[in-house]
């Protein structure tokens, strides 16, 4: 099953926010509709905004406003940017040369996702090594953030096809349950052990011991290495840090943002107060309740051990 693909001179995309109660592809066949469903996270995920953006440039035609719209429908995933340049570079040439560029995005990332797989589980779990792997992560890496395979949650499918993957402890990722909903959903259709935790246990866990690396993706990696992710990241790479367990970011080579010196200069999505102060539609706090709700932190890169590429494993 793919995330997203091209079918029949349309997107059609898995709307995650159905998920897991239901599993159900959409056709989208405007460039509004796309950002709608980039907007509510019916897409979402570094890797599938990149294709999703790409794609995007084919239903845009030479729609300039829609295209620079769709650039801008989330901030902070340069992935979404980078798919629409890639794809908008080629407009002069026609709809048939955007399209193969769009699909040569996806065809990369699946390609891209394996690469990571292989590379992170050599590295966590080297062939002269025995034993297996209790990984924490944080948000949904896996298939439904990008198209066919993960980034962090490929890694994991990896370890666990090559029998070294013990359990996944899955922070629940407040407050739209990306891990709850998603990576839980994803963990069980590949068959892989797992418990779901909530946020705040994240640092204590790995305080407690027996946790043995922290895998988290990007939505952006500033040159100097600080990588924004999804709101908590940062919290558990302190936490790692304090405890002495190793903490990796696993995204593509795509999504390093070389023109972004530092993390200070990252946009981070403020998604407003509704999602906070409710659980999927059920109100949790009082009526009138404020709230902050930052999408992505981010992580300095002296706090991050490794970066898993699919081309290069980075060091500080
Ligand atoms: C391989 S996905 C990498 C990141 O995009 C992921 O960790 C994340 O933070 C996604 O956030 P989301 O708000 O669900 O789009």
């Amino acid at each position: 099953m793919r995330t997203i693909d091209w079918v029949d001179g349309a997107i059609e995309l898995v709307d995650q926010t159905r998920l897991p109660d239901e599993c159900v592809t959409v056709r989208i066949t405007t460039v509004d509709e796309l950002i709608g469903a980039i907007r509510r996270l019916a897409v979402r995920g570094a890797p599938a905004l990149g294709v999703a953006g790409a794609l995007g440039v084919v239903l845009a035609g030479g729609d300039h406003d829609a295209i620079a719209r769709l650039r801008a429908a989330r901030p902070t995933a340069v992935n979404l940017g980078w798919g629409v340049d890639q794809a908008a570079a080629w407009l002069a040439q026609g709809r048939e040369a955007v399209l193969a560029t769009a699909l040569r995005i996806r065809d990369e990332d699946i390609a891209a996702c394996v690469a990571m797989g292989e590379r992170g589980a050599d590295l966590l779990a080297p062939a002269e090594t025995t034993g297996r792997l209790r990984i924490m992560t944080i948000c949904n890496t896996g298939a439904l953030a990008a198209v066919e395979r993960g980034t962090a949650l490929g890694v994991v499918q990896t370890l666990h096809e090559r029998g070294r993957l013990a359990e996944v402890l899955a922070l629940e990722t407040r407050p739209l349950l990306q891990g709850a909903r998603l990576t839980c959903w994803e963990l069980g259709r590949m068959g892989a052990r797992h418990r779901l935790v909530t946020d705040g246990a994240g640092p204590y866990l790995l305080a407690g011991g027996g946790i043995d690396a922290v895998l988290i993706g990007a939505d952006r990696i500033a040159a100097n290495g600080d990588t924004a992710n999804k709101i908590g990241s940062y919290a558990l790479a302190l936490g790692a840090a304090r405890a002495g367990v190793p903490f990796f970011v696993v995204a593509p080579e795509t999504t390093i943002d070389f023109a972004t010196p530092s993390g200070e200069h990252i946009e981070i999505e403020d998604r407003g107060p509704e999602e906070v102060v409710t659980v999927r539609g059920v109100r949790v706090a009082p009526e009138g309740t404020g709230a902050v709700n930052p999408a992505f932190d981010v992580t300095p890169h002296d706090l991050i051990t490794a970066i898993i590429t699919d081309k290069r494993v980075i060091r500080p």
